[in-house]
């Protein structure tokens, strides 16, 4: 499990260690590492380092100093190093000494050159890290675009992107590699930051942290969720996962519902709503009842709304009146939308939301603007700003409706509501989903998603693992059904590789890297 801390935490980590430690002892262990990392790509690139061209870019902080420490071995190992400084007179003192002593070349804003970075073999961002407030400042813009020509090794962060919550205000460095120190940074893991962080290393510097408040889970992790069904089992024992979703209007959904829902480990699926005998038709071991989800039989968790049309106020009520787990997705968000958090008021079996931003928008809207004081923001918020700040909306979300939330989209975010008497956060560890692509952003994925986290549910899992397990399985699907990696990929296809992705996740079969462009979960 990828484990990521707050920026206030880190810095009280390192405030205690650095007092039983001598002076930039911290630091000197992460400049070796930040650049035993550049070294090995530089190796990669050109064969070796000596000889080769970095340009360092440095502001005016400790992540500059980390920065110039790191050229400073490259050119200890005769690496060319340019060092510029967007605040000469307030760089890092020691780091600066360090990279004259090795040779460095250092050189103020105005005396480099486009043709500086074009042919550099690799750019150091260490233009801020930890430290930085608000997107990139305006003199530090330039650097920002010059230094795409080149690979980028951002520093602990890429500058711009804010540590805490991945959001991008303004521009931002677009790194290659980012080398993180101590702990993963929240916004390294959280789109739009971790899309700008690139492959993202950890180097260890002997922080003692508290419990992570951000998580991303990788496959033993997932692995050891999974439902595995014991020589007793039967169907009712491994859980039964009722479906009520897909209308006259989006028969389609029902069937992509319960696609997902029979490959998520319930011992049965079984489907209310009118789609029925197109369900049947396509999956004849579906168990399918007339009318809505009060009439059914018994199951242990519901999955209601994909493409629930005008009948998904009906089948979500009976759904939520019953004391089990319930998933809410699409038609059902809508209607719990214009009910509002009070719908679910009564409610003790765990509820879990699945909405992508426009939905979220709306919920938000129906608990009045920003998860109950109306006061404090009187316009709904819109999607767009929603999906920029990820974190902050799938919290809100699951606070203001006392619910699990997953949050699709450009990574999917699971979030907990704080405990009934607590007075906010911290609490249970968000989790962002690591493995998705933007190519599940087609349409009927979310409703294999649903399906497959509520056969997860019905299976035993908690809602946030449920949730949790569900995206990563349905994130590495779509990646492992494209025929070419990267290339389009259909609902249909990705609840068909699920199987596949399941038996790889249990057998420890490591998924492709992220690439830049990597998204999350579908619509
Ligand atoms: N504190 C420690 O023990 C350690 C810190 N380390 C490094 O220290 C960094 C934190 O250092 P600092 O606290 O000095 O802070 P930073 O170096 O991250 O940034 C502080 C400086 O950046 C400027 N700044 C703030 N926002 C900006 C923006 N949007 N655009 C441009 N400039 C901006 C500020 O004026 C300030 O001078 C970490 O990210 C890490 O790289 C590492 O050396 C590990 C040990
Ligand atoms: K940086």
């Amino acid at each position: 499990m990828r484990h990521a801390h707050r920026v206030e935490v880190v810095r009280a980590a390192e405030a205690e260690l650095m007092a039983r430690l001598p002076e930039g002892t911290l630091m000197r262990r992460a400049a070796t590492g930040l650049a035993v990392t550049c070294a090995r790509l530089l190796t990669r690139r050109r064969g070796r380092v000596y000889g080769s061209r970095v340009v360092v870019l440095a502001g005016s902080g400790d992540n500059g100093g980390d920065a110039l420490y790191a050229g400073a071995e490259l050119a200890r190992r005769g690496a060319r190093v340019t060092a510029v400084l967007l605040a000469p007179g307030r760089a890092h003192g020691g780091g600066l000494a360090a990279l004259r002593a090795a040779h460095g070349r250092v050189v103020v804003e105005q005396e480099i050159g486009l043709a500086d970075f074009s042919c550099a073999d690799l750019v150091l961002d260490g233009i801020v890290g930890i430290g930085g407030r608000g997107g990139l400042r305006p003199e530090a813009e330039p650097y920002a675009r010059a230094a795409r020509t080149g690979p980028v090794v951002a520093v602990d962060v890429p500058s711009g992107v804010d540590a805490d919550t991945g959001e991008v205000a303004g521009a931002a460095l677009r790194a290659d590699v980012t080398v993180c120190f101590g702990t993963y940074k929240p916004g390294l893991l959280i789109d739009p930051g971790a899309s700008y962080a690139g492959a993202v290393q950890l180097v260890g510097i002997g922080l003692e942290l508290p419990p992570a408040g951000v998580v991303a889970l990788q496959h033993a992790d997932v692995a050891a969720l999974l439902p595995v069904p014991g020589a007793e089992s039967d169907k009712y024992r491994r859980g039964v996962v009722g479906v009520a979703a897909g209308s006259a209007r989006y028969p389609g959904a029902a069937l992509l519902a319960v696609a997902g829902a029979l490959r998520g480990g319930a011992g049965a699926v079984r489907y209310v709503g009118t789609a029925a005998e197109e369900v049947v038709r396509g999956f004849p071991e579906t168990l399918v009842t007339e009318g809505g989800p009060a009439g059914a039989g018994r199951v242990q968790a519901w999955v209601v709304g994909p493409g629930g049309g005008e009948g998904a106020d009906r089948a979500l009520a009976e759904a939520l009146a019953a004391d089990v787990p319930v998933l809410v997705d699409a038609d059902g968000l809508t209607e719990l939308a214009r009910l509002g958090p009070g719908a679910l008021a009564g409610r003790t079996a765990p509820t879990l939301l699945t909405p992508h931003t426009g939905e979220a928008a709306r919920l938000l809207a129906g608990a009045g603007g920003d998860g109950g004081t109306r006061s404090e923001q009187a316009r709904p918020p819109a999607a767009d700003e929603l999906a920029a700040a990820r974190l902050a909306t799938a919290r809100r979300l699951a606070a203001a409706y006392r619910a699990t939330v997953l949050l699709k989209g450009s990574t999917t975010v699971v979030a907990d509501p704080p405990p009934a008497s607590g007075r906010g956060y911290p609490h249970g560890a968000v989790r962002v989903n690591p493995t998705g692509t933007a190519w599940l952003a087609t349409a009927g994925s979310g409703d294999v998603l649903a399906g497959l986290a509520g056969s997860l549910l019905a299976a035993g899992l908690s809602a946030p693992d449920a949730a949790a397990v569900a995206a990563y399985l349905h994130g590495l699907a779509a990646r492992r059904t494209a025929a070419v990696p990267g290339a389009p990929v259909t609902a249909s296809e990705v609840a068909a590789a699920l199987p596949a992705v399941w038996n790889d996740v249990r057998a420890g079969e490591a998924p492709e890297p992220r690439s830049r462009t990597s998204g999350g979960t579908g619509t």
